[in-house]
C-alpha cells in the first residue's frame, strides 16, 4: 500500500475568493489510522472528497505512491468512502451489498464469499445476511455501508466521514473498536472525520487537527493533550479545555497584570502572551507556589470522581481539576501553581512556562512550585479523577514544555499558516 501525498492542495468553492481548504502538504503515510478533527465547516469533507476524488482541487496535486491521481475519477483510485449517512441499494440483501465492491472487482466467488462473511461477522451484521437492506434501522444500515467499506483487502485507503452519526451511541463505542481491529486486521489505511474529540482520540494512532481550512497540529492523541501547538487545539481537546490567562513577558519574566508567575523558556520577544494550562495541571494550594498565582475561589462543582474548583485570577476565570473532598470552598484565597503552562503568541505556542530562578525579580515569591501541593488529578497517564482527562495515556515524562512542534511524529507535511509553534522553547 501507498502513502497518500497532498502537494500544495487548495480548494475554493467560489473561484478564489475564500478557501475551504488553504494550500497544504501533507503525507497520510501507508496503513496508519488517523483522525481527522475539527468544528464544523472546517473543511474534512472537502478534503476526504479530494482524497476520493469526488473534488478535483482548484490547486495542488495528489499523488497515491508516485502516481499523480489530481484528475482521476473516484472509481479509478482505489479508495473507498463511507459516508455521514446510509448509501446502499436498498433493494438488494444484506450480503449483496457488502458483495457488491468485490463483484464489481471480479474477485472469485470464493474469496467474495469469505470476505463478505468475515467482515458481517466482525460488524455483528450475521443475522441480517440475507434481509433486503432498506428493511434495516437506519443505524443498522450505516453498518453495511462501514462494512461495504472494509470489505476490499486491496484499497488504498478507506475514508470514513462522521460514520456512526446515526448509530445508537451503545453502539458507537463497540463499533469503533470493530474498527480498529479490523485496521489492525487488514492495515487499510484509515481516515476517520469526525468533530468529537474522544471519538478521534479513541480511535486514532494520529489525530489530525483542522482549524479555517488549515491544519493546526497533527500527532498521538497524548500529544496533542499534553503539548498543544495552537490555543485551538487547548479549548478543543481536553475536557474543560485549557485555560488560558493574558500576560506579558519582559527580559524573559512572564507577568500576569503585575505579578510575575514564571519566565519564558527559549528566546521570547518581549509583549503580550497568553499562559495555557489544562485543569489537569493546575495545583491548588494553600501557601504560593511558582509558576503560580494568588486567586480567590468562586466555585467547586462536584463531578463524582474529581472536583472543578473555578478560581478568580483578575478578571479571568481558571479552572483546576482536583481529587474530590478537597475542601476547597467559594471565598477562599489558593495560590494556584502551574506543572505544565505554555506561551501563546497569536495563538500559536512559542514556548513554555518555567519557574522564576532564585533572586528574580517580581511581584510573586519565589517558592519551590510543590509548596502547598495538592497534587495534578486526572493528568495523562495516571489514574486519578477525570477519567476524560488523559487521552492516549501519555505520562508526564513525554512531549514536555516548550519542545516540538504539530507534526513531530507520524505524518510530515507543512501545513500552511498556522501550522508551526515557531521557536517553541528550550524545555522547561
Ligand atoms: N458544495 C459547496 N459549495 C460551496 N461551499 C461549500 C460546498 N461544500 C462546502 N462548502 C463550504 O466549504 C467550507 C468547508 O466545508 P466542509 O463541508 O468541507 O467542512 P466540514 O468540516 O466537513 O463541515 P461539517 O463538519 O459541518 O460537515 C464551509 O465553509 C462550507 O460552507
Amino acid at each position: 500500500m501507498a502513502d497518500i501525498r497532498l502537494e500544495g492542495v487548495g480548494h475554493s468553492y467560489d473561484g478564489g475568493r475564500t478557501w475551504a481548504l488553504r494550500p497544504m502538504t501533507w503525507t497520510w503515510r501507508s496503513s496508519r489510522a488517523y483522525a481527522l478533527l475539527g468544528p464544523s465547516g472546517c473543511g474534512k469533507t472537502t478534503l476526504l472528497n479530494i482524497i476520493s476524488g469526488l473534488i478535483t482541487p482548484t490547486e495542488g496535486r495528489v499523488l497515491l505512491g508516485d502516481r499523480d491521481v489530481t484528475g482521476v475519477p473516484t472509481a479509478g483510485r482505489n479508495i473507498a468512502q463511507v459516508f455521514q449517512f446510509p448509501v446502499l441499494y436498498g433493494d438488494m440483501t444484506v450480503y449483496d451489498n457488502l458483495a457488491f465492491p468485490l463483484r464489481n472487482r471480479k474477485y472469485p466467488r470464493d474469496e467474495i464469499d469469505r470476505r463478505v462473511r468475515q467482515v458481517s461477522e466482525l460488524l455483528g451484521l450475521d443475522a441480517h445476511l440475507r434481509t433486503r437492506s432498506r428493511r434495516l434501522d437506519p443505524g443498522r444500515q450505516q453498518i453495511v455501508c462501514l462494512g461495504r467499506g472494509l470489505v476490499r483487502p486491496d484499497v488504498a485507503a478507506v475514508l470514513l466521514d462522521e460514520p456512526l452519526t446515526v448509530v445508537d451511541p451503545a453502539l458507537k463505542w463497540t463499533l469503533r473498536s470493530k474498527l480498529k481491529e479490523i485496521h489492525r486486521d487488514t492495515g487499510h489505511t484509515l481516515i476517520y472525520v469526525t468533530h468529537d474529540q474522544t471519538e478521534a482520540l479513541t480511535f486514532a494512532d494520529e489525530v489530525v487537527v483542522l482549524k479555517d481550512g488549515a491544519i493546526v497540529q497533527a500527532g498521538e492523541p497524548g500529544e496533542l493533550f499534553l503539548s498543544p501547538a495552537h490555543e485551538f487545539v487547548g479549548h478543543f481537546i481536553g475536557s474543560p479545555g485549557m485555560n488560558v490567562l493574558p500576560a506579558s513577558v519582559r527580559d524573559g519574566v512572564v507577568r500576569v497584570g503585575e505579578v510575575a508567575v514564571g519566565r519564558a523558556t527559549g528566546d521570547l520577544p518581549p509583549g503580550p502572551v497568553n499562559v495555557g494550562v489544562r485543569p489537569e495541571f493546575v495545583r491548588v494550594g494553600a501557601a504560593p507556589s511558582l509558576p503560580g498565582i494568588e486567586a480567590r475561589v468562586t466555585a467547586v462543582d462536584r463531578m463524582g470522581p474529581y472536583e472543578l474548583v473555578r478560581a478568580r485570577v483578575h478578571d479571568r476565570d481558571v479552572l483546576a481539576k482536583v481529587e474530590s473532598g478537597s475542601g476547597h470552598r467559594p471565598g477562599e484565597v489558593v495560590y494556584l501553581g502551574f506543572d505544565r503552562a505554555y506561551l501563546f503568541r497569536d495563538s500559536v505556542r512559542r514556548a513554555a512556562l518555567a519557574r522564576l530562578g532564585p533572586g528574580t525579580a517580581g511581584g510573586g515569591a519565589d517558592r519551590p512550585p510543590d509548596a502547598g501541593r495538592t497534587g495534578p488529578p486526572g493528568a495523562p497517564g495516571t489514574a486519578g479523577p477525570g477519567g476524560a482527562a488523559g487521552p492516549g495515556g501519555a505520562g508526564h515524562g513525554r512531549g514536555g514544555p516548550g519542545e516540538a512542534g504539530p507534526g513531530s511524529t507520524g505524518s510530515t507535511g507543512s501545513a500552511g499558516p498556522a501550522a508551526g509553534p515557531g521557536g517553541g522553547g528550550s524545555g522547561a
